[in-house]
Formats: structure tokens, C-alpha cells, sequence
């Protein structure tokens, strides 16, 4: 499989059976490149989470995909991940980075703010999150991106950029063409007619058609 410049990051449903989830989160990693999932359970025990870290983090890691949790720092480290996304109103970036330690990852959202984006990016954020581009059902987005936030970080920062938010196999050609590093997907995978096997594959093609 070709790496390109863009690379997927699934986002896991908000709810899921851990056990159950396993075999579909097998056939999306097996199907293409893929360079990330974050484990993003809201409401949850942090038992539960842990039982979802311990069950699904070796699929990714054994396949060379990065495995990183959403919100718990704390939890993203004592269960192995390799890093944690923080959102605003979530653990601020520096204690988040002072949890998990130098060498793991930390992803901040930024909204559709270049000012958060910026901030983020001198303290030392691995990634800065954007987002909604296209509605969701996934959740209730309060902020709306547009494809110029990415060109405009993308031609200035060395930071990678992630899009998120209604990301299709359809739509995403502008984001990637706009110069984003990552395109995160919920809904576009997890619920893809043909399963995620499939979806992982035509979000591969969709983005090496966009790079031209
Ligand atoms: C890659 C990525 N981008 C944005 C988010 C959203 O984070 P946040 O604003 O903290 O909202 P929740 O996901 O925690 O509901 C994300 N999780 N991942
Ligand atoms: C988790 C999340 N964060 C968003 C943001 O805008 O920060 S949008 C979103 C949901 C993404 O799911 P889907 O690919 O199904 O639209
Ligand atoms: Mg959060």
C-alpha cells in the first residue's frame, strides 16, 4: 500500500463492545493505510476504558499504527498508549504533556481557531485538531471549519494538521488538496455500507486521487 502525504486517523464510535469491535477494527487496519486510531468512549467508567485500551491498543500497535486515547492522559499512560487527544475543555495541554511524557503523543483541538492552533503548536503539541468541516451526526459540533484554515496552517506551521468532522470518502478531496496531514472518520468508516475494510480502501484511493 502507497503512503501519501494524508493519511487516515479513525476515530472509534462513542460506544462499543470491545470484544465485538475488535474484528471490525482488524478488517479497517488490514484493508489500507491507516496511521493512528484514537479510542474515544464518552461516558464511560475508567474500568471500561481500560478494558477497551487493553483489548483493542495491540491490534494498532502490532500493526505499526499509532493507538492513542481520547481526554485521559492518566489512562493513556498507565494502560501503554501511544499518546492522548485533549480538547479544550479537557486536561490543558501542559499537564496532559507532563502525564504522558515527552515521547508520547499529544493532539490538541483547535476548533476553527488559528489562535488555539498557534498556541497549541508553541507549547508543543504534536498535532492540531480542526473541525467540523461538514456536519456531523457523530456529535454536537459547535464550531465550523473551513479547507482555508488548512492551507493557511499547513503553508506556515511545521505542525501536522488534522480535519475532522463529516469526512466522507466523498468529500474529502478539498481537505486533502487544502494540505491536511490526517483526515479523522467515524461515521464514514465504522458505518459504511460494505464495512470498514471497504471504507478504509476508498478513503485511500479518495486521497491519492486528491494528491493527484
Ligand atoms: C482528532 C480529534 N479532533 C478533535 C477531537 C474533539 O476533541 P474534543 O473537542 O475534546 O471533543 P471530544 O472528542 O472529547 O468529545 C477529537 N476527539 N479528535
Ligand atoms: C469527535 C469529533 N470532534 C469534532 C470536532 O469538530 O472537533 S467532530 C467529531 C465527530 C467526527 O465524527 P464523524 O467523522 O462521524 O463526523
Ligand atoms: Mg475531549
Amino acid at each position: 500500500m502507497t503512503e501519501t502525504a494524508c493519511r487516515l486517523y479513525l476515530v472509534t464510535p462513542p460506544v462499543l463492545e470491545p470484544a465485538a469491535f475488535a474484528p471490525k477494527l482488524t478488517e479497517a487496519l488490514d484493508a489500507g493505510d491507516v496511521a493512528c486510531v484514537q479510542l474515544r468512549l464518552k461516558d464511560c467508567s475508567d474500568d471500561a476504558v481500560r478494558r477497551a485500551c487493553d483489548a483493542l491498543r495491540p491490534i494498532a500497535q502490532e500493526r505499526g499504527v499509532a493507538f492513542i486515547l481520547n481526554d485521559h492522559p492518566q489512562l493513556a499512560r498507565e494502560t501503554g498508549c501511544d499518546g492522548v487527544h485533549v480538547g479544550q475543555k479537557d486536561t490543558p495541554y501542559a499537564q496532559a504533556r507532563r502525564i504522558v511524557g515527552n515521547d508520547a503523543i499529544v493532539g490538541v483541538t483547535c476548533h476553527d481557531s488559528r489562535h488555539l492552533a498557534m498556541e497549541a503548536g508553541e507549547a508543543g503539541a504534536d498535532y492540531v485538531a480542526f473541525g467540523a468541516f461538514f456536519p456531523t451526526t457523530t456529535k454536537d459540533a459547535e464550531f465550523k471549519a473551513e479547507p482555508e484554515l488548512l492551507r493557511w496552517w499547513s503553508e506556515l506551521m511545521e505542525v501536522p494538521c488534522v480535519a475532522i468532522g463529516g469526512i466522507t470518502q466523498e468529500n474529502c478531496g478539498p481537505l486533502v488538496s487544502a494540505g491536511a496531514d490526517f483526515l479523522a472518520v467515524v461515521g464514514a468508516v465504522w458505518n459504511h455500507p460494505d464495512g470498514p475494510g471497504a471504507a478504509v480502501k476508498a478513503f485511500n484511493a479518495a486521497i491519492a486521487a486528491a494528491e493527484g
